[in-house]
């Protein structure tokens, strides 16, 4: 709801709707009614629009999108045109955000004051939508195009100085200032000083005759960028609209291009994964804790055991989360090299702005260097980052065990290996858990925990609660080989070498791929991350092309087929892009360009294997790429590993890069349709048999198809429990 009331003439118009101040149906209807209450009083001269509580609105309710509800009048331009309407001047008084709808209502207003600490910003295209109340038509009138451009089709939040900058805001309000106050006494100020240009509907666009060279600026940006989402382009179409239409066309541009994204399955894959990514938090252990019940422990200090790329990344990300961090390694060189190198980092940040002087100074100081492990004894948490060896981690654990406090959480930064054997080196494995950050640690957001067979409801609610404090999206997850998301990568880069044997050249495979909307395809990811990673695992289960005694067929490891093809890279010294070859060859940047020696590696396997390449189309290749995924991700879901499909989501969005548009592995298999994505890895299993257990139908998706056809995805999961508490 909104509430109305009076300071002598000023009227007040709050916003009351918590916790974010949505503007849900009933709050529109309550705004559009005090609006024409404060018109008709002669007594008000002024009115002033504000939210209670946290926050200015941040924007339209989500939750209603989709539904007939959110059509329902009065819409939010109807209460943008009631404001800028008004005979008497309307001032927005901002505080925490001014968000979507929110900042629409903001530009319907004649003035605009805001606290020095809120954000302003259209983020409506990290919906899949648009600026649908007038932003797309407003906010070029003011900050001009180019920058309208660019807040709309990337959806960032900007400081509300920024916005002051650029003529948004009117005035700011100090930290500490009485944003209400001051709004009032700026309302009074301005009756009788003419409102005629302070209607933006009046003004014309300050860059107009610039707009082609903008748009085909920005159009490029965003098809670098945000590859393969359609909301960027619409965007910037609408947003060119207000520079060559009167305000009247272009609102009408703007409502036509709100209709085509609300239909899209973009702007519901969007909206999905908003929803999602705040679902994660609210985890659940079965059997174990839940996030309503466990309650965290308190972690001042963290120990990081290991100063490689990924224990450096992990000891910023702690001293960015405030934490007394030690920095752990047994050899004094290694140890100074991570040191220098985590200290240079904090410097990095403080000139690029990112952090304050303050904020600088007191991470340098949080940083304790120690060479031995009794240097730790009273640290709160441990995260182990050492070489992935179940052998060296053990030994770790058994030691830590031994020298720290018994309250300390013992936590390894596995990617694959067993959480539970891990705990066995240990008396305590109640306070063992996987903390499995991804490279870069200090810019990835995701954090992959996961809960051991006897990890404790304490240790559990600790992990996760870390992971909020270092502002990561964090996911838990049950203990099997590779976790969640390299269990399922790993049928990714399977199936992508079968692909390579078969028919296409990286190339080719890679386009299909960032066609979908992957930032990179998987050969350059692999060249990126180093091919030798994937050959270190691959000679741990002791099946590299070298290790096979004479006589053992390429193509086979035991019943299964395999493809040599990234094992000949490897022992060719093609590693990647740090040596400057890999998939792709790389003449002194990162841009791969596509290389003839490994097209010479692929075409003599083939005529050694009497392989004659096929034609392959591009719906193949990228079923082949990603059905894999999907049906591990079905085979995860059915033994518990995940608790729901948007975990998996989140895990691939975040850590492998999954284009947000559709949603990830999970919602991508939704939006094809189930039964469609079963007939096709029903195909494959037909066809390839047990040689490629990828391809053996999950038990979870079939019994779905058969029973539900294409249930919504928030049903799979009580369906199945439905099911198995039956049977
Ligand atoms: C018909 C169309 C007409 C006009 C076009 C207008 C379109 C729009 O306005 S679209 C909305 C644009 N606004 C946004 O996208 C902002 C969304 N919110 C956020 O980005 C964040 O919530 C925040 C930055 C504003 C605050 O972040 P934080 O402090 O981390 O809080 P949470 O994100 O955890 O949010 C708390 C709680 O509120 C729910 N929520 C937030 N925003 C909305 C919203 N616009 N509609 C409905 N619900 C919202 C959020 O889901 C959380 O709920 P739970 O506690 O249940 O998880």
């Amino acid at each position: 709801m909104a509430l109305y009331s009076r300071e002598d003439d000023v009227a007040i118009i709050a916003v009351n709707n918590p916790p974010m101040n949505a503007l849900s149906h009933h709050v529109r209807k309550d705004l559009i009614k005090f609006l024409k209450v404060a018109e008709a009083d002669e007594n008000v001269t002024a009115i002033v629009l504000c939210g209670d509580g946290r926050t200015f609105p941040v924007g339209a309710d989500i939750k209603e999108f989709h539904k007939s509800v959110s059509a329902l009048g009065p819409t939010i331009i109807d209460i943008v045109h009631a404001l800028e309407k008004s005979s008497k001047p309307t001032v927005a008084a901002i505080h925490g955000s001014a968000l979507g709808g929110g900042l629409e209502l903001a530009l319907g207003c004649h003035y605009r004051i805001a606290m020095s600490t809120s954000k302003v910003g259209l983020p409506e295209v990290k919906l899949g939508i648009l600026p649908g109340a007038g932003g797309t038509q407003r906010l070029p009138r003011v900050i001009g195009l180019d920058n309208a451009m660019k807040w709309i089709a990337y959806g960032h939040h900007h400081p509300a100085g920024v916005g002051a900058s650029l003529g948004l805001i009117d005035r700011i309000v100090a930290k500490g200032g009485d944003i209400r106050r001051s709004a009032i006494l700026f309302a009074r100020s301005m009756v009788g000083k003419g409102l005629g240009q302070r209607r933006l509907s009046n003004v014309s666009v300050p860059d107009a005759s610039k707009v082609e060279e903008l748009m085909a600026k920005h159009l490029k940006e965003v098809g670098l960028r945000t590859r393969g989402a359609l909301a960027p382009v619409v965007c910037l179409q609408v947003i060119k609209s207000s520079a060559l239409l009167s305000y009247k066309d272009g609102l009408e541009s703007e409502r036509q291009g709100m209709m085509t994204l609300l239909a899209s399955s973009e702007s519901k894959a969007q909206i999905y994964s908003f929803f999602s990514e705040r679902q994660v938090s609210k985890w659940n252990a079965p059997g174990i804790a839940n996030h309503a019940t466990a309650k965290p422990m308190q972690v001042r200090s963290i120990a990081v055991v290991g100063l490689g790329t990924m224990g450096r990344g992990i000891a910023i990300s702690s001293l960015k989360a405030g934490k007394k961090t030690y920095v752990v390694e047994l050899n004094s060189k290694a140890l100074a090299a991570g040191v220098k190198y985590i200290r240079g980092y904090i410097e990095t940040m403080k000139k690029r702005a990112q952090i304050s002087e303050e904020q600088a100074a007191a991470m340098q100081s949080a940083i304790i260097p120690v060479s031995s492990y009794n240097g730790i004894a009273n640290v709160d948490l441990v995260i182990e980052a050492v070489f992935e060896n179940m052998k060296i981690k053990k030994e770790i654990f058994g030691k830590l065990d031994k020298v720290c406090k018994p309250s300390t959480i013992l936590a390894s930064n596995t990617s694959t290996l067993d959480i539970d054997e891990i705990a066995s080196a240990t008396k305590r494995p109640e306070k063992v858990a996987g903390m499995h950050f991804f490279a870069p640690a200090h810019i990835m957001l995701l954090l992959e925990n996961i809960y051991g067979r006897k990890s404790s409801a304490e240790t559990i609610a600790t992990i996760m609660d870390i992971g909020k404090q270092m502002k990561k999206i964090t996911v838990l997850v049950g203990n099997c080989v590779g976790f969640v998301g390299n269990r399922m990568y790993g049928y990714y880069t399977t199936e992508s070498v079968f692909i390579l044997e078969e028919a296409a050249y990286p190339e080719q495979v890679d386009k299909v791929l960032t066609d979908y909307g992957f930032a990179m395809g998987r050969f350059q990811v692999g060249d990126l991350s180093g091919n030798d990673i994937g050959y270190k695992i691959r000679t741990g289960l002791g099946i590299t092309h070298k290790q096979q005694p004479a006589g053992t067929p390429e193509r086979k490891r035991g019943v299964l087929r395999y493809c040599p093809l990234g094992d000949f890279l490897v022992e060719k010294g093609r590693l990647g892009l740090k040596v400057g070859k890999g998939w792709y060859k790389y003449e002194g940047s990162r841009t791969p360009i596509p290389d003839p020696e490994v097209r010479k590696i692929i075409d003599e396997y083939r005529t050694r294997h009497h392989i004659v390449p096929r034609d392959i189309s591009s719906e193949e290749v990228l079923q082949r790429m990603l059905y894999p995924l999907i049906n591990e991700g079905f085979k995860i879901l059915e033994e518990g590993i995940a608790a729901n499909p948007w975990d998996i989501d989140m895990i691939y969005q975040y850590g492998y890069a999954w284009p947000r548009h559709t949603g990830g592995p999970m919602y991508y298999a939704f939006t094809i349709g189930l039964p469609q994505v079963l007939k096709v890895i029903e195909e494959h299993w037909k066809a390839a048999g047990a040689s490629e257990p990828h391809w053996q139908p999950s038990t979870m998706l079939t019994w779905l198809v058969e029973n539900h056809g294409n249930p919504d995805i928030s049903q799979w999961m009580p369906l199945m429990q439905k099911h198995k508490s039956k049977t």
